[in-house]
């Protein structure tokens, strides 16, 4: 496998008979004398999970926020649905189906679950001085479509603050799902959860990906990405390092791209060169493959979780989050 080899050449990717629903080409963003991003080709379509890959500084929210209309790019081209665009705000996106869940979601903690999924899109009934919040319709259509994606919750009149981390995140993707996103772009919706929680989240994107959306996730973490990816981007400095379809790339490929085996081999040669010892170095290098063969948190793709009010998880949470009215089936 050769990461550069393949590169260059996400043009030719897939070849889907319809636009892709997003396509990035050779774009770049600069700030000032910034390159944040340079020369990079992405496409995702209908049904499909695009991961993009890469250490703190790669340009990663720089792509998700030219993809979601928060910048416009530089240089290059962006197109939807073979269109080309530059958006001047999010909700330009948003109109064209391109959804954004955040890490540190927006949601409002003290308010029921069904509030949030509504929140800046309240239903209402009556006319005139009449016109008032249609709770009911609310709180059944989101008790229905969290329901759908497998997110059993007895009571949606509970505050969204009493969800655990990988639950908020489902009903962030749940609630876009049910707007009418085309596009999920995933901000490292795993960066803060546990091994459990992030297997949720996962499950809940190859949910998204089955109802026909186009997934971006965003994640540093290759385990993370490996089992729901179909595609995957690697950045480095605002650079492509690797563009891989899934039948090209193994886990461990990836994971070594990821932990960056160039750069572990000068860190070897730079260690021998100050006179450190080759046990020493041996020692390095092994930790460092190690933790990289380990990843940050193996991930089965096989846990649902239902929510009870009142009740409280045993401790099987890893995330370190207390979660009430939470049980697994
Ligand atoms: N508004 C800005 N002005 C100047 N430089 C910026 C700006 N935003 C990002 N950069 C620079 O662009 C590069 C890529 O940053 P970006 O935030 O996109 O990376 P990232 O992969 O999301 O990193 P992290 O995971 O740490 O958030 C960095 O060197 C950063 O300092």
């Amino acid at each position: 496998m050769n990461a550069t080899s393949t590169a260059a050449a996400p043009a030719t990717a897939t070849a889907t008979a319809k636009a892709p629903l997003v396509e990035l080409r050779d774009a770049e963003k600069r700030y000032g004398n910034i390159i944040a991003l340079r020369d990079v080709s992405l496409q995702v379509a209908s049904g499909e999970v695009m991961c993009v890959l890469g250490d703190n500084g790669a340009g990663k929210s720089t792509l998700i926020k030219i993809i979601a209309g928060l910048h416009q790019h530089t240089a290059g081209e962006y197109l939807v649905e073979g269109e080309p665009v530059k958006f001047n705000s999010p909700r330009e996106a948003l109109n064209r189906g391109i959804a954004t869940v955040y890490q540190d979601l927006a949601v409002a903690p003290l308010m029921p679950v069904w509030r949030n999924f509504f929140l800046g899109s309240e239903q209402t009934k009556g006319w005139g001085p009449f016109q008032r919040l249609d709770v009911d319709f609310m709180r059944k259509t989101a008790k229905q479509e969290l329901l759908d994606m497998g997110i059993d919750l007895r009571d949606v009149d509970q505050p969204i603050g009493t969800l655990s981390g990988g639950e908020r995140q489902c009903v962030a993707i749940a609630r876009a799902v049910y707007f009418g996103a085309k596009v999920l772009i995933l901000d490292e919706p795993t960066a803060a959860l546990g091994v459990k929680q992030s297997g949720v989240v996962l499950r809940y994107i190859i949910q998204a990906r089955d109802r026909g959306l186009g997934v971006i996730f965003i994640t540093h973490n290759p385990h993370h990405a490996y089992p729901v990816g179909d595609r995957f981007l690697l950045l480095k400095r605002g650079q492509s390092i690797g563009y891989h379809e899934k039948s090209a790339i193994s886990l461990e490929e990836l994971t070594g791209l990821m932990a960056g085996g160039a750069e572990l081999e000068q860190l070897v040669h730079e260690l021998r060169d100050v006179g450190t010892s080759t046990d020493a170095v041996r020692t390095i290098r092994d930790e460092i493959e190690g933790d990289a063969a380990a990843g940050v948190g193996r991930v089965q793709v096989t846990e649902a979780v239902t929510v009870v009010p009142g009740e409280y998880a045993e401790d099987e949470d890893d995330d370190g989050e207390d979660a009430p009215g939470r049980s697994r089936r």
